[in-house]
């Protein structure tokens, strides 16, 4: 910055003496660093104003060499602290618990880290260009000063108020504006993804524009703040500048009436004039750095709270490397949950045992609270009322990482990255970390070897984004597969076969029966015959246990719930 102010001093300070000197080449004797320049190349001519004018280029060309050096650095700085933020803000949001995501659309994480870049643009750029315009500033002022202190004061003053007064005009609509493209940032970011989600539906029911006009609103509403901001933060310079010319005419006329005429006053004069000339681009800059932060307070608060976003200390914390396996099993005591404080319980006094190396499967009408139940029993939710243990310990905050590690989970809808097949089962892994034996026993056991042997890449083939290239029970596989290759022992099975035909299913089941008793399985499924291996089967009915007992038992309209539960007739919901 003083490095900055510095080199714009040096090129006002060179102007008036090569004026001076352009004016009246007879003064030359009177600047001894242009007598050493003269010395130096040994200057035989009587014409000093060429070397003057080398001189002159010098210093000018040297300045601009150190500003482009500065606005490189400070450039650099600025978008390191923006990936800096970037960075802090995903890391933040990734480490925030299951009940956080599950409260949020994810179009406003990814809005905001795009306002992360707004920042970046909007308003760390400007405000440190706005620090160095200051310190230039009012380096360039003090020179003005020094040249002509009533002329520069004045000036410099009235253009400081003028500029003081945009700011009291314009501050409400940048603030307004900076509001409107902060809301509607989110907004298109969720148009977008609601139509690419929907793709499908969209395409059968033709609602493209539905979807157009949707972004369209908000993307609208988005660029025309833009617009006003923009046009508001970098306007005010051409009146300024306007004036600022208007006054250095009036200020020629008053100059050539003092003795010596307007020849006398050429070198102060053209100090001025360049003074003026860097010293508006300034004020803008610390105008328009204002006018930044201004439209930028909305996003800039959206920001600072994720920054603010506590990191829970469980997850900081390294997770065990030699983890324990389960020995005895989980218990659900009195275990209720609701999403919200306002919403009614949607798990509601639930008791139950898993025995370690149980095969266990939960059944039960859509939204009876299955998926609920499991991410209970995996600790992504905690209960409201009552508790889970593991082996007979309570499952808490602090011991919930190491429980985790022993989980292998295959949701409904399995997640596929654009990578290829051995990097989705491996998920997490970096590809040289990839145990390529593993990944393949995996997907034998997963029904997937033969398959992915039949294509040209093999496991090196590209999935697509989210695995559009396969189909859903390819996709239900890799999944499965992932799972097994983790060679956790609890493994948390939800819907993870509902895309597969039956026989690929039962083989899939046998695979998984097969991984012996240290591995613990839940599984939810709609298809009875999914279970059939299942120690114990879990029928929910809004939330409460309505029934349980063994496949065998089921299949003959058998019941082993407590009294407490019975009812007449045992229907697993197809
Ligand atoms: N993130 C959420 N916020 C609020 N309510 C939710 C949320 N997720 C699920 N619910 C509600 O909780 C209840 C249980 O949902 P859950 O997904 O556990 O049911 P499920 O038995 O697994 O259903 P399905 O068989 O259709 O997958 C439902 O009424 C559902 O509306």
């Amino acid at each position: 910055m003083i490095i900055g102010a510095i080199a714009e001093l040096a090129t006002l300070g060179a102007v008036m003496p090569f004026l001076a000197l352009l004016a009246n080449p007879t003064l030359a004797p009177n600047f001894p660093l242009l007598q050493k320049l003269l010395g130096v190349v040994a200057w035989k001519g009587d014409n000093t104003i060429l070397p003057a004018i080398m001189l002159f280029a010098v210093v000018a060309l040297s300045a601009a060499a150190i500003r482009m050096l500065v606005a490189w650095a400070s450039a650099k700085w600025i978008f390191g602290v923006a990936a800096d933020i970037g960075m802090e803000v995903y890391r933040r949001t990734l480490y925030q618990p299951y009940s956080f995501h599950v409260s949020r659309n994810t179009s406003q994480i990814i809005a905001g880290l795009n306002k992360v870049q707004t920042m970046a643009f909007d308003v760390i750029n400007p405000l440190v260009q706005s620090t160095m315009a200051l310190v230039i500033s009012i380096a360039i002022l003090s020179a003005l000063i020094l040249i002509d202190p009533v002329t520069a004061g004045v000036a410099g003053l009235g253009f400081a108020a003028l500029y003081l007064l945009v700011t009291r005009v314009t501050g409400r609509t940048l603030r307004a504006n900076g509001k409107t493209i902060a809301e509607n940032e989110t907004r298109r970011v969720q148009a977008v993804q609601e139509g690419l989600g929907a793709i499908r539906d969209v395409l059968i029911d033709g609602t493209q524009d539905i979807y157009v006009r949707r972004f369209w609103e908000f993307d609208s509403a988005y660029r025309r703040a833009q617009a006003a901001n923009n046009f508001v933060g970098g306007s005010p310079r051409y009146l300024i500048e306007s004036m600022g010319m208007v006054f250095i005419a009036f200020l020629a006329f008053w100059l050539s009436l003092r003795m010596g005429g307007l020849s006398a006053a050429i070198p102060a004069l053209g100090a001025l004039a360049m003074g003026a000339q860097k010293l508006f681009p300034q004020m803008q800059q610390i105008y328009y750095g204002w006018a930044g932060l201004s439209g930028s307070s909305t996003a800039l608060a959206e920001v600072t709270s994720m920054l603010e976003l506590p990191i829970p200390e469980e997850y900081l914390r390294r997770c065990p490397v030699g983890r324990t396996r389960l020995e005895q099993g989980v218990a659900l005591c009195n275990v209720s949950f609701r999403y919200r404080e306002d919403a009614p319980d949607v798990v509601a006094g639930l008791s139950l045992d898993i025995p370690r190396g149980s095969r266990v499967g939960f059944v039960g009408k859509t939204g009876s609270g299955k998926s609920t139940v499991l991410d209970l029993i995996m600790g992504l939710l905690e209960p409201t009322k009552g508790r889970i243990e593991i082996d007979g310990k309570l499952l808490t905050r602090d011991n919930r990482r190491e429980w985790q590690a022993r989980i292998a989970h295959v949701p409904q809808a399995i997640y596929l990255t654009d990578a290829t097949i051995a990097e989705n089962i491996a998920f997490g892994l970096n590809a040289p970390d990839i145990d390529q034996a593993r990944v393949r026993e995996a997907a034998d056991k997963a029904q997937l070897a033969d398959f992915i042997e039949t294509l040209p890449a093999q496991y090196d083939t590209q999935v697509g984004e989210r695995g559009v290239r396969l189909s859903g029970g390819q996709r239900q596989r890799i999944g499965l597969a992932r799972a097994l290759y983790k060679n956790a022992d609890v493994l948390v099975l939800d819907e993870a076969t509902s895309a597969l035909d039956e026989g690929t299913e039962s083989a899939v089941m046998e695979a998984i029966n097969s991984l012996g008793e240290d591995t613990t399985v839940l599984m939810v499924a709609h298809r009875t015959s999914t279970l059939r291996n299942c120690d114990r089967i879990f029928e929910l009915k809004n939330g409460r246990l309505f029934r349980e007992g063994a496949y065998e038992q089921i299949t003959r309209g058998e019941d082993a719930a407590p009294e407490s539960s019975k009812s007449t007739s045992w229907v697993i919901d197809e």
